[in-house]
């Protein structure tokens, strides 16, 4: 059966960037996964000065509207790094939080969906024909974490 999430509150909420869980990436602090992907937009940009404010916003959706703001300009290879980017930080969400860890692997081989009525590319969109790419990536990362548990059994023994 497949797994709807979205909003934080919302059943599975924890797979939402905007969690209220902590990353830490190349020692610097960022308080959700949505903090550090709005932030990495304008890594080398030439707005990159807005990056500290976007880091120390009281909350996500704060994060998320300094970020989209239309008038910033983008990093130039914003379009082919966003997934990389993206994945290294969900990637560290669930390997630092081991409550959530659990709930993602809980899931088992369930195909995960963004369920994003206005986001085609993150989320399946209003008519569900959306790509699915944190879906896509929370479902890459359960597989990452099961490998990297068997290997730390394996390396046990
Ligand atoms: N969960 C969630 C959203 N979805 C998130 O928005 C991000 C995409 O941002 P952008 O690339 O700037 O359009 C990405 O993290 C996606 O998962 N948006 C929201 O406004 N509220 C929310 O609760």
């Amino acid at each position: 059966m497949t797994i709807y999430f979205y909003k934080v509150w919302q059943p599975y909420g924890c797979f939402s960037n905007f969690s209220p869980h902590s990353i830490e990436i190349q020692g610097t602090y960022w308080s959700t996964v949505e903090h550090y992907y709005q932030a990495q937009k304008f890594v080398g940009s030439v707005d990159a000065a807005i990056i500290p404010t976007i880091r120390d916003s009281r909350t996500p959706e704060e994060a998320a509207a300094l970020g989209r703001c239309s008038s910033r300009q983008l990093r130039p290879d914003w379009d082919f790094v966003k997934i990389i980017v993206m994945r290294e930080a969900v990637l560290k969400k669930f390997l630092t939080h081991a409550d959530i860890r659990e709930v993602l692997l809980s899931t088992g081989n369930e195909v995960l969906v963004e369920n994003s009525s206005c986001d085609y590319f993150w989320g399946c969109g209003a008519d569900k024909t959306g790509q699915n790419h944190l879906g896509k990536i929370l479902m890459s990362v359960r597989e990452e974490i099961r490998k990297l548990q068997v290997l730390s059994v394996v390396y046990r023994e």
